[in-house]
């Protein structure tokens, strides 16, 4: 019996923190129960953490402890969750408490509770303002809190309460956990082919197993991946198992919502960031009960409480936006390996173009193949040309190229649909005064502001900034000057209308496609043929099956290649190549046109060969000659501060500091590309180690070594993938 506990709070400020465990608690109070201390004269919530996991040295004696104030009426955090948490906060240098808030967002530790929630009713208000008809209209068919509507709807807080008041908004009592219904794992099962077939029983087999593997399900794209999981869930599932299904983008969940339904009959749980409160609360509750078996959901759900998790899947495995870029910087992908590692299950990575890193393990053995050469149902694989932009280039302030305008052409002619890709958002990346050369730059970071036309103002892409567009020049005061450099996907839209006016176009961006019911609407009118032409950045590149879209263009592969980025030629293959997988991918055979400056290059040269293993090898060669990942590793320490010159002289007094030994080597400190972001400048130092060193112990060692003032924040990232 546990008579005195030691308890993590959500407060990286702080340390563990040790209390009594008053009578009548005790059989309460276990490891990972989740409890209500006081601190000061404040109380706060806080996790039992194993004793000798958390040593201490100062140790306060017993009779100085003060007592818990309860037990929360919730589940504990499960061992094999508290593993992975201090796995994460040791590997990727973070605080304890970080890592922890990850597991517990705020709020979700709550015991059963009714809440009010307010979805439109039948009566319109009689006076209908501008805000009021935008609130309606956004609103739609949601449900949540008055702050939740606000914030959903653009409108203030007051919109809301009026329309309440007129009677437009009703309040409906929701019960903040009621459990999910289960998926039901024969409802609409397939009939797999024999590829599939061996596929989804090897999966099936370590379901049933329960013991930590790792599988690369490595399928071109269409070839039923996605079908061949669900076998697994279908299993976990019947063994009463739970299942996480991880997704790189939240624009993704949806589809995959109406999917998964169609195929177990109910849906699964969501969990991302897009949730409302109460809905992150219900699934969160739902998990730590065994209430939801399956979650389908962004890198966040990696943390969620599961105490039954027996399959982990990693969909679209290659993506790099499954790496957390603030926070705690974590790689989403690694840590679901953990994760299964630490849950003793299996572990799913599914890609039609496997990260290098993957690649690589399996070639050490540490993780199995599956393979999936062909499409389903006799489905061919596009033919991918190549259009040399130096050879039949566009007109002046026009971006697509003849022989692309001709494709078009043909596709409209045969009834089927097109794809635009162009990787930016927007009209166009720079605006410039013709008059002055005055470039618009965001006054909080070193990048451009990007003109956005649907919404008529200019955007930073870093940080969300936005202004008005002006007329006239801000520097030069010239009136009509400004004029739009290089195209953005707003623009090519303009173009494609320009060139075929009977044409119905849809921009597919995380400008457009905001909320789940926009995705839902862009995929009905895709799939009811009233689009003719898509033009999308990289939203639209996985994950949709358009059955009569067979003609794919990339107006710009080049745009990948920029910046010099260790995995840009990579990335640039796995993009090309997932857009171009959504060309016929039914009955109608597809095709695939590329854009580019740079025939000779060896991505270009891969993606029209189709030669992936070649582009691979010559990929994985170049990289071991580096001794860049997965050879070696690298860190990057990041110092920022909205003082300059703070900035620059922590960054030299670490360089100067900078650990010297065999097997490692520390370069910088340099400027960041953007060298002002959200207001801070920054520096960074890069450490190259080999594989076998411990890079971790080396930077703490390093960092323990220097002092910086408060105003300057110093932050770890192992195993970068964005140098911005
Ligand atoms: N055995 C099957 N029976 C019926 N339909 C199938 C079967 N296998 C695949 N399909 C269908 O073929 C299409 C492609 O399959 P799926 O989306 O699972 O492929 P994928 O490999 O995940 O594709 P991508 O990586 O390109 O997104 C889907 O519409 C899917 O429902
Ligand atoms: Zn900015």
């Amino acid at each position: 019996m546990m008579t005195r506990v030691r308890v993590l709070t959500l407060n990286a400020a702080l340390g563990p923190l040790d209390y009594r465990v008053p009578p009548g608690l005790e059989g309460d109070v276990l490891p990972g129960s989740i409890v209500e201390v006081p601190l000061g004269p404040r109380r706060i919530i806080g996790v039992v953490w194993d004793q000798e996991r958390l040593p201490d040295d100062s140790e306060v004696p017993d009779a100085k402890l003060r007592p818990i104030f309860a037990a929360l009426p919730v589940p504990p955090i499960p061992a094999p969750l508290r593993r992975l948490v201090e796995w994460v906060a040791d590997y990727y240098m973070a605080p304890l408490a970080a890592v922890l808030r990850m597991a517990m967002p705020a709020g979700v530790a709550v015991g059963e509770r009714v809440i009010t929630e307010y979805r439109l009713s039948d009566t319109s208000p009689a006076r209908l303002t501008p805000q009021r008809a935008q609130a309606l209209e956004r609103i739609g068919e949601f449900q949540a809190s008055v702050s939740e509507l606000a914030e959903k709807a653009e409108v203030s807080v007051a919109v809301i309460r009026g329309l309440i008041k007129a009677g437009a908004l009703e309040a409906i009592e929701t019960s903040a956990d009621a459990p999910y219904p289960a998926p039901l794992p024969t409802h609409a099962a397939p009939s797999l082919n024999g590829e599939q077939h061996a596929a989804a029983n090897r999966i099936i087999q370590a379901v049933d197993a329960q013991q930590f593997q790792t599988f690369l399900l490595d399928g071109v794209t269409g070839s039923g991946k996605t079908e061949v999981y669900f076998e697994g869930i279908a299993q976990a599932v019947r063994t009463g198992g739970q299942v996480l299904v991880l997704l790189p983008e939240i624009a993704l969940t949806q589809p995959f919502l109406k999917r998964f339904e169609a195929r177990f009959g109910v849906a699964p749980t969501p969990w991302h960031s897009g949730l409302k409160q109460s809905e992150r609360r219900r699934a969160w509750s739902a998990v730590a009960r065994g209430q939801a078996q399956v979650v389908v959901g962004a890198r966040s759900a990696l943390f969620l409480p599961f105490p039954q998790l027996s399959l982990l899947v990693v969909d679209e495995a290659h993506e790099t936006s499954f790496k957390q870029e603030d926070g705690v910087r974590y790689h989403a992908r690694d840590v679901a390996v953990m994760r299964g590692k630490f849950e003793e299950c299996p572990v799913v990575l599914a890609t039609a173009t496997p990260a290098l890193e993957t690649r690589h393990q399996v070639s050490l053995g540490r993780y199995e193949e599956i393979k999936l050469a062909a499409r389903f149902g006799g489905a061919q694989l596009p033919e991918i040309t190549g259009i040399d932009l130096l050879e039949t280039p566009p007109d002046r302030q026009r971006w697509i190229a003849p022989p692309l305008v001709a494709a078009i052409d043909e596709t409209f002619e045969k009834g089927e649909q097109a794809l635009l890709f162009l990787n930016r958002r927007g009209y166009a990346p720079l605006t410039l005064c013709r008059h002055c050369g005055y470039r618009i730059q965001c006054p909080h970071c070193t990048s451009w502001m990007v003109e956005h036309k649907i919404t008529h103002r200019l955007a930073c892409h870093h940080c969300g900034h936005v202004m008005p567009s002006p007329r006239a020049c801000p520097e030069c005061k010239e009136e009509d000057a400004l004029v739009a450099c290089g195209p953005g996907v707003e623009r090519i839209a303009d173009e494609a209308k320009a060139l075929f006016p009977q044409a119905r176009t849809a921009i597919v961006t995380s400008d457009t496609l905001w909320s789940p019911e926009k995705v839902a609407e862009f995929v009905a009118s895709v799939e009811a043929g009233a689009v003719d032409i898509i033009i999308g950045t990289q939203l639209v590149t996985k994950g949709y099956h358009f059955p009569n879209l067979t003609l794919v263009g990339v107006i710009d592969a080049d745009l990948g290649l920029e910046g010099g980025d260790l995995r840009a030629a990579e990335r640039c293959f796995q993009q090309i190549s997932q857009v171009a997988g959504r060309a016929g991918r039914a009955t109608k055979p597809g095709r695939v046109l590329i854009q580019t400056r740079m025939m000779g290059a060896g991505v270009i040269k891969a993606l029209l060969s189709g030669d992936a293993e070649r582009f691979y090898a010559a990929e994985a060669e170049s990289r071991r000659h580096a001794e860049a990942p997965p050879y070696g590793r690298y860190a990057a320490i990041i110092v920022s501060s909205e003082s300059a010159d703070a900035a620059a002289e922590t960054a030299r007094r670490l360089g100067r500091a900078a650990p010297q030994r065999d097997g490692l080597h520390v370069y910088g400190p340099a400027p960041a590309p953007l060298a002002q972001l959200r207001g801070r400048w920054r520096h960074r130092l890069l450490v190259h180690a080999a594989r076998t060193t411990n890079v971790q112990g080396v930077i703490q060692h390093w960092l323990g070594s220097v002092n910086w003032p408060t105003s300057v924040r110093v932050n770890v990232d192992i195993d970068p993938y964005s140098f911005l």
